[in-house]
């Protein structure tokens, strides 16, 4: 059985399809790619499967249980977590609030609940900002846990938007184009860094990048949109040579 199973999914805006009967599956433990031009309905199918939208037609299934129509708290809590395109954090926060405030509503049940400051309020607190340094450390980040998050450089600052979604202990984690606006180094960096998390934590990432070099190195299978729909799956090395993809996402210059 599939981790993540999406069936016949489509999502209209007035008479526009922006997401036309998709169907895509995830596996445990996996890297895929979802690639496309602008305004393939990338960002929109990640919506759909974070509870943002709500399906006009079709079915997503985690571990066999429907989950559409449930509200985005509550899909996160069942370990589905993302990212956003455009940089969404507490900017006046600190990195380590940034990521505390991320923590599953269960943990934070635990610790805000306890009205008392008993001795295991404290040791759970402890384990938290434990978990955050742990997290920060595989970005090498983790002395900058008290900086100001708008302080931070800007590669950074998208690597934290990363340890927010991933603080939430996720199944499967979307990431929005993680690299864009990121220069050459940083994209490199966060290249080797994405394929360490999804070894490291076992999750599966399905990952939107416009930089195919990112796409094509890190992820086993590749999904690419046009206009709504799904035209071709397969590994890079097939992607890269299908007449299809070429013509769709490289406008035909290829
Ligand atoms: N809330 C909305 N209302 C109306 N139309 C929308 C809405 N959201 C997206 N669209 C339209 O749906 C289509 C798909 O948009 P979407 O943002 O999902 O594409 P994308 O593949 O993520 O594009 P990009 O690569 O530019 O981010 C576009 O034509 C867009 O204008």
């Amino acid at each position: 059985m599939s981790l993540l199973e999406v069936t016949n999914l489509t999502k209209n805006f007035g008479g526009l399809a922006a997401v036309s009967d998709v169907n895509l599956s995830l596996s445990q433990n996996e890297l895929v790619g979802l690639i496309g031009p602008n305004g393939a309905g990338k960002t929109t199918l990640f919506n759909l499967l974070t509870g943002v939208y709500e399906a006009s037609e079709g079915e997503i299934a985690l571990e066999g249980k429907k989950i559409n129509g449930m509200k985005p708290y509550k899909i996160a809590d069942l370990g589905l977590s993302r990212t956003f395109q455009n940089i969404r954090l507490f900017k006046d926060l600190t990195v380590m609030d940034n990521v505390l405030i991320a923590m599953t509503s269960k943990e934070k049940e635990s610790l805000f609940s306890s009205l008392l400051r008993t001795p295991t309020f404290y040791k759970k607190e402890e384990e938290m900002k434990q978990k955050v340094v742990d997290l920060l450390k595989i970005f090498h980040m983790e002395d900058k846990v008290d900086l100001l998050a708008k302080n931070l450089p800007y590669g950074d600052q998208r690597c934290l938007e990363i340890v927010r979604a991933l603080a939430t202990n996720p199944k499967v984690l979307f990431l929005d184009e993680p690299a864009a606006g990121m220069n050459p180094q940083e994209t490199a960096r966060l290249t080797k860094l994405i394929r360490e998390i999804q070894e490291k934590f076992q999750i599966t990432i399905l990952l939107i990048e416009h930089d195919m070099s990112l796409v094509m190195e890190v992820t086993e299978r590749i999904y690419v949109l046009e206009y709504g729909k799904i035209i071709a799956h397969g590994t890079p090395e097939e992607i890269k040579s299908n007449e299809r993809v070429i013509e769709a996402y490289l406008g035909g210059e290829a």
